[in-house]
């Protein structure tokens, strides 16, 4: 039998997920080890294959066939735009994406300016500014503490993630536009789907199972 590999994207999810996988019977006690400088762990009895990633590689895993699962953030997922099936939204991480800034920028957005938007989510942006508001703006790409942006005037509003709302708050900034919810999802390479429909089908019945009793 062909194993079946996971990419689990690293990072805040990764535990949830794993515990999420356990909870279907997908286990794999060597993978919760911290310590460990293993790459690759491998459930023989079950004949399943995990890997750990950066978050933004989980999709480019599962388009290129070399996971046949992943599991990955709806924001990573819209952003990398890859080819690939989303089967189960899992319901953790739930967060969302926003425009965000001081109140001052509200005016703005409401006359179609041509801003300054700071993000490490260039896509999303551009694709929430051209083609659902229809307005220009200059998009500046950053890898992290987006909220800095605004703040030593990089940008005039920022695409970010809110969960609580406490970065916002504590930087004097807010939600000036909500762009979509999001959670963890379940990915599917599109050729494993066709040739391993059968184990990969359970593997998504008891997911949503899951998913639905949390
Ligand atoms: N408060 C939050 N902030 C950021 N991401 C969140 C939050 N809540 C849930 N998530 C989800 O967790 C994922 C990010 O995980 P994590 O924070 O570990 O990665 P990261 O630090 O953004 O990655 P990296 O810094 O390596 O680019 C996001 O893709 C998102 O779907
Ligand atoms: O609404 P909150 O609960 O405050 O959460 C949102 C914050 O958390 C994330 O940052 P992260 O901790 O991943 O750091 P980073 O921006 O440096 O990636 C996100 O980019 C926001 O800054």
């Amino acid at each position: 039998m062909k194993y079946i590999t996971f990419a689990l994207a690293k990072g805040r999810l990764a535990k949830k997920a794993m515990s999420m996988l356990e909870e279907t019977g997908i286990t794999c006690e060597e993978m919760k080890d911290d310590s460990s400088r293993k790459l690759i762990f491998v459930n023989e009895e079950l004949k399943l294959k995990f890997f750990l990633a950066k978050a933004t590689d989980v999709p480019t895993y599962v388009e290129y066939g070399a996971a046949d699962i992943g599991i990955v953030g709806k924001d990573t997922i819209l952003e990398e735009g890859r080819k690939l099936y989303e089967v189960v939204d899992l319901g953790i991480g739930k967060c969302r994406i926003c425009v965000a800034g001081p109140a001052s920028a509200r005016e703005l957005l409401q006359h179609h300016e041509l801003i300054r938007v700071a993000t490490k989510y260039p896509n999303i942006a551009k694709d929430y500014f051209y083609n659902k508001k229809h307005q220009t703006v200059e998009i500046i790409k950053l890898n992290g503490s987006i909220e800095l942006a605004p703040i030593v005037g990089l940008s005039e509003v920022i695409v970010d993630i809110v969960e609580t709302g406490s970065t916002l708050r504590e930087n004097g900034l807010e939600v000036l536009e909500e762009i979509c919810g999001l959670s963890a999802r379940m990915v599917v390479n599109q050729v494993s789907m066709k040739m391993e429909q059968e184990r990969i089908g359970r593997i998504i019945e008891a997911l949503r199972l899951v998913s639905r009793n949390r």
